[in-house]
């Protein structure tokens, strides 16, 4: 195993001629506006070892990463009962996709399309008036970084409610069919602001610690979910976190990931590590180009993949 750091900065600097590929997401202006050239790594290993590369201390925004987050929140309250409301199963079809809804009854295939992350943030309302419910999800993503400064960017949170016609579209859909207990407009505003929670790659890589150390992190010692919950959040993300594009990314970084619109990806190493990258430009499905090419590399040079080294 070839020293860490060495890996990280390596691969920094060999995609650097590269930087920039991709499209940044355009459908609100604080995401079109963000530097295309940005390019961050962190790997926060399970031992505690931090890694870092480029701008992996500069805030993104989280956009659909934070579905991992509310999934686990779910699963914590209601256990499987989720599974009422939700699949899972791999979409095969684009993240904001409304196709299946109609012959599926308004159940989504899985927690980590937009339809599917509007169900489970359906579900994290119950009991709770919609502020209750935002400040509940950034608590937990504090507490599972450890890090008390991460906010939520209540401009994009603004602009994803001012453009969100297809999210509020699923949402209505869903609804129409019984499958959202509360009021629309709740849950929408909900989700746009877990989408909406910025992060740094190291922020994002110490909350991600305890999918790649069976339930807890290590450096707090606190138990978040089980082994085996952890185990399954780690097999929804390989088959359904990159959208129509998980096949892909299993084929070529082997490893459980959950992408966001912002260029976010936070990937896991079971029993090694947890590591996010950011590079804004997206691929045809949605995904930071680079951010995968990365991540390759890494669990190229790691042997990391789940399917062996
Ligand atoms: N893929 C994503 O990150 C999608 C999140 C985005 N806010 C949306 O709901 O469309």
């Amino acid at each position: 195993m070839p020293d860490l750091q060495t890996v990280v900065d390596e691969i920094h600097r060999e995609l650097s001629p590269r930087f920039g590929e991709g499209r940044v997401a355009d459908y609100i202006p604080q995401l079109a506006r963000v530097r295309p050239d940005r390019f961050g790594i962190a790997v926060q290993t399970v031992d505690g070892g931090v890694h870092l590369a480029g701008d992996a201390d500069v805030s993104f925004s989280i956009q659909s990463i934070s579905k991992v987050f509310t999934l686990t929140i779910a699963l914590g309250k209601l256990g499987d009962a989720i599974w009422k409301r939700v699949g899972r199963e791999p979409s095969g079809t684009a993240f904001n996709s409304i196709v299946q809804l109609e012959r599926e009854a308004g159940i989504p295939r899985n927690p980590f399309i937009n339809a599917g992350a509007l169900a489970i943030t359906d579900l994290l309302l119950a009991g709770h008036p919609p502020k209750a419910a935002i400040g509940e999800i950034l608590r937990f993503v504090r507490y599972l970084a450890d890090d008390e400064d991460i906010v939520i960017d209540h401009e994009v949170a603004r602009s994803e409610a001012a453009t969100g016609y297809r999210n509020a579209a699923l949402a209505n859909f869903m609804r129409s069919f019984d499958r959202l207990n509360h009021p629309v407009e709740h849950v929408l505003g909900v989700y746009f602001h877990q989408c909406a929670i910025a992060m740094s790659c190291r922020q994002l890589a110490r909350a991600g610690l305890y999918l790649a150390a069976g339930g807890s992190n290590p450096l707090t010692g606190h138990r978040v979910v089980s082994r085996q919950r952890a185990r399954r959040i780690n097999a929804l993300m390989l088959t359904c976190g990159h959208y129509d594009g998980s096949g892909d990314f299993a084929y070529h970084v082997g490893l459980p990931g959950k992408s966001g619109v912002g260029g976010g990806i936070l990937a896991i190493a079971p029993g090694n590590a947890s590591i996010a990258v950011w590079s804004p430009g997206l691929n045809d499905v949605g995904n930071s180009a680079l951010g995968t090419v990365a991540l390759e590399m890494l669990a190229a040079r790691t042997g990391w993949s789940v399917f062996g080294a």
